[in-house]
């Protein structure tokens, strides 16, 4: 039923350069072929940066035992854009704050360039939904998007240069004398990536980021994520509830079953890497992925509880 990183009609993902085990092993083509594979699997393991491996999330209270999470196994590379799609309740929320050490999962782990994560590790930034209470709001735009740089002790002069290029990044260049309550939603979420970007993480975590915004500002933020991974080459896992954003703005889309879960699908998606809302949208291959990935989250939605 469900796979790690299992293949799928539409194109799966991690399939294709599984090694060989099952030739003889006096054949010698075969045994080159596996060495190669061998040294294939190797180079990608050094190109993964966080790595999660049968992470399971066991929450307990005075009402009993709730496995929220219960096997959940998946690499990203770096410089990747991966989207986590699931239903809801689905233990999306419960992933994310495993993998940025807020809180401990029951049994598996979770590696940052190799390291076990075990607390909010500094190279890992997270965009939350709730843009208005992640800023401060009696600190100026610019302040907000200094302040992880001054708390990491970098020269004043390092800090305006990293915060004026994020701050260009997400088109807000002149606004850093304002203060969040002075801006839109849009604007407000586009200083709270402007912060996470500016900081430099190797990985950003983005937990449903454009969920409180309006159709055509999220419209733009997506095109804005897309453009702000091009330019920076940060790796994102970016968690969304909407089929068609996890499809147009992920290199893959990584599917979740229902609670307890499981990765029930790790979906390639081969879409131009140019990408634009109409263009894009109009392609009969992304009617394609978001009607395979739909069916796929009906199916989860119809087989919870069935696990036992
Ligand atoms: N502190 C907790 N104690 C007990 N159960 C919890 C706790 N937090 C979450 N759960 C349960 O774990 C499961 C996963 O919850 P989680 O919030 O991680 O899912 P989600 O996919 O983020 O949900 P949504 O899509 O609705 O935001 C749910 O069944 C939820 O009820």
């Amino acid at each position: 039923m469900q796979a790690e990183t299992g293949s799928s009609a539409v194109g799966g993902h991690g399939g294709a350069d599984r090694p060989a085990t099952d030739r003889p092993a006096t054949d010698r083509s075969a045994a080159g072929a596996e060495g190669a594979a061998k040294d294939r699997d190797k180079d990608r393991d050094k190109d993964v940066l966080l790595s999660v491996r049968g992470l399971q999330k066991i929450y307990s209270s005075e009402h009993g035992d709730v496995e929220a999470v219960r096997n959940l196994t998946f690499d990203l590379r770096r410089g990747e854009l991966a989207c986590l799609v699931g239903p809801s309740g689905s233990g999306k929320t419960t992933l994310l704050k495993c993998i940025s050490g807020l809180m401990a999962p029951t049994s598996g782990e979770v590696l940052l360039g190799g390291r076990r994560v075990t607390g909010p590790p500094k190279d890992m930034a997270v965009v939350f939904q709730e843009y208005g209470r992640s800023l401060f709001p009696w600190m100026t735009v610019r302040e907000n998007v200094e302040l992880p740089l001054k708390n990491a002790k970098l020269p004043r002069n390092e800090r305006k240069r990293l915060a004026d290029e994020a701050l260009a990044a997400v088109d807000l260049p002149h606004a850093d004398k304002k203060y969040p309550w002075q801006l839109s939603g849009g604007m407000q979420q586009r200083v709270a990536i402007a912060r996470a970007v500016a900081y430099q993480p190797k990985i950003l975590l983005m937990d449903e980021p454009f969920a409180a915004v309006d159709a055509q500002t999220r419209a733009d933020l997506e095109d804005l994520i897309r453009d702000v991974w091009h330019r920076m080459g940060v790796t994102v896992l970016f968690v969304t509830h909407d089929i068609d954003e996890s499809v147009y703005l992920g290199e893959r889309v990584i599917i979740l079953s229902s609670s307890p879960t499981v990765v029930q699908e790790d979906l390639r998606i081969d879409l131009p890497d140019e990408r634009d809302q109409l263009t894009t949208r109009g392609l009969p291959r992304f009617t394609e992925l978001r009607g395979h990935v739909y069916e796929e989250i009906q199916r989860a939605k119809r087989e919870a509880g069935t696990r036992v």
